[in-house]
């Protein structure tokens, strides 16, 4: 199989761990002169990824000239994110994403981040979270008060119309008129697209043509970027008190405490429901070096760390939360609904739960903590289907991963969806089974495992936010509508930036209807 083994020291993993194992560190097998696995990995990238445990804890996939370093084990991924003054955000993706997002914290350098995580952590307090549920399920009845029995929707679309809507109304609702709020999503769904195509198709000066599209993509940015800039400026100038999530950021100070962000305790462990760990601004710094002095260039100087943010921090940042929860969760949605209507019994589970909690109104945020298996299956969807399936990281300097010497600009891979796959960690991994997530069974994950919202320092800082609106739109579509595939399919992953299930038709029957206005819909098929 080509595996070239390499002896390191294993880290101690579990109580079987007491006596130190040996890493594999391996080439992977069929690369091909000149390409190496390129074409592989751009054909069936999920199935070439997921194929790599099998050779071994540390895998290298050879990208032309180039070699990336696939972390397999969960013990390297921990290592990997624990450590991100060695392993820092870098690769085409994170380059791509730093045309829209600039400094923000998903693609900020590791020298500015602590200042940023700082500043932003009060805007995803628990307390505030709470006061944006409110905004959340107003937003959501919108959204789904536009559906009608019978009609066919692609939910994929109808999840990023209804996240969109969450999203912009939770940032500044207080600056949105209906008409800017709808020109402000239709710009981010272009701009969106144009990054994805950019990350995945590297193209360079061609996206510099006056073609139709790059003007689409460019138009779309300047006029978010415009929109942006004058809601911060309005809000700087004006008197008028706002209490959305701009707000906090904006009256945020850094009071050089020691929190950079969310506790980023093992899933397994203590979180939970394992949706996500608990949010506490006072929780160590988990960065193992952080305190050190910055040393490292960045693109902009950092303002004085007592500072509040600058306008353009303040631009970046905004943009950061548009692009990085709205996809995400809508997604994580998409996927809930396709793998409920693929599993009718956990549908009819789902349902008894909301009728019993709801009895027919909308969910509150006070229903939060009784939709525990509305919680569970938005997990075990982001289980299945991690929207940040691979993600990279770039060494800054000369390190040793599984005993292998690895040299400073070297690429690092991880893929959340290869490590929920693993079978000791999750039994029968392909089965749809909201109830791993059970307190008495989710215990038995291994810490590092389940990584839907990454861990360490870079741990997404929305990740209660994502879960809160997830169980909020789930509880509200389900007490009311059944989403039914037209026709038999089987819905394949599309593993571009974010992990899509493509469009997904489905057709709305009204709950409780015996004809529900979808009598020829059928069950889908799980893939
Ligand atoms: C189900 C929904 C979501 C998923 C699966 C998700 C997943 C992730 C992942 C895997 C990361 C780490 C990225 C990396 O290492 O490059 C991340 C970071 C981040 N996410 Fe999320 N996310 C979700 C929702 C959200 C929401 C709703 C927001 C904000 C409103 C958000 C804001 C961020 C930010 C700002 C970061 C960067 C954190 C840092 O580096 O300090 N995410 N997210």
């Amino acid at each position: 199989m080509g595996i070239r083994g390499e002896a390191g020291v294993r880290a101690p993993r579990g109580p079987a761990a007491a006596v130190p194992g040996t890493w594999v560190v391996s080439t992977a097998p069929g690369g091909v002169p000149l390409l190496g696995h390129a074409l592989r990995l751009w054909r069936r990238p999920l199935e070439f990824l997921a194929s790599m445990p099998a050779h071994g804890d540390l895998v290298a996939i050879r990208l032309g000239p180039q070699r990336v370093w696939l972390a397999c084990d969960p013990d390297l991924v921990q290592q990997i994110l624990m450590d991100p003054r060695t392993y820092d955000k870098g690769g085409p993706l994170y380059d791509t994403m730093r045309m829209v997002l600039g400094n923000g914290l998903v693609t900020c350098p590791q020298n500015v981040h602590r200042r940023q995580r700082r500043l932003a952590q009060p805007c995803f307090r628990p307390s505030r979270i709470a006061d944006y549920a409110e905004v959340m399920s107003t937003e959501i009845g919108a959204a789904v008060e536009e559906w009608r029995p019978g009609r066919e929707l692609d939910v994929t679309d109808a999840m990023m119309d209804l996240s969109a809507r969450v999203t912009t109304g939770v940032l500044m609702s207080t600056s949105l008129d209906p008409g800017l709020a709808a020109e402000v999503r239709a710009c981010l769904a272009t701009a969106m697209r144009g990054v994805l195509l950019r990350a995945v198709v590297p193209l360079g000066p061609l996206y510099k043509l006056p073609t139709p599209g790059n003007r689409r993509f460019d138009r779309a940015l300047a006029r978010l970027h415009h929109i942006i800039d004058q809601i911060i400026a309005e809000r700087r100038a004006g008197p008028a008190r706002h209490d959305d999530l701009l707000a906090t950021l904006l009256e945020a100070t850094d009071d050089g405490g020691t929190a950079t962000g969310n506790d980023p305790a093992p899933y397994g462990a203590s979180a939970p429901d394992h949706a996500s760990a608990p949010d506490d601004a006072s929780a160590p710094d988990t960065c193992p070096a952080a305190g050190r002095p910055t040393t490292a260039p960045t693109t902009r100087e950092a303002p004085h760390a007592k500072e509040p943010l600058t306008d353009q921090e303040a631009h970046d940042q905004l943009m950061t939360f548009l692009v990085a929860g709205i996809e995400t969760t809508a997604l994580a949605l998409a996927w809930t609904f396709h793998l409920l209507a693929a599993h009718p019994e956990e549908e009819r589970r789902l349902h008894d739960e909301v009728d019993t909690v709801l009895a027919g109104r909308p969910p509150a945020p006070a229903d939060l903590p009784r939709l525990a298996h509305a919680r569970r299956v938005v997990t075990e969807a982001l289980r299945m289907y991690p929207p940040g399936w691979a993600l990279t990281r770039v060494t800054t300097t000369e390190t040793t991963l599984a005993g292998h010497r690895l040299a400073p600009g070297s690429t690092v891979l991880y893929s959340a969806y290869v490590l929920h796959q693993d079978p000791v960690a999750f039994p029968d991994p392909q089965r749809f089974d909201p109830d791993r997530w059970l307190p008495e069974r989710a215990g038995s994950v291994p810490s590092g495992a389940m990584l839907p919202f990454a861990a360490g320092n870079r741990k997404c800082i929305g990740d209660h936010f994502a879960m809160t609106e997830a169980v909020l739109a789930l509880a509200a579509i389900a007490a009311r509508w059944r989403l039914r595939p037209p026709a038999a399919r089987t819905v394949r992953p599309v593993p571009a930036a974010v992990l899509s299930p493509g469009p997904l038709p489905m057709v709305c029957e009204l709950r409780g209807r015996p004809d529900g206005g979808a009598a020829q819909a059928v069950p889908s098929q799980a893939p």
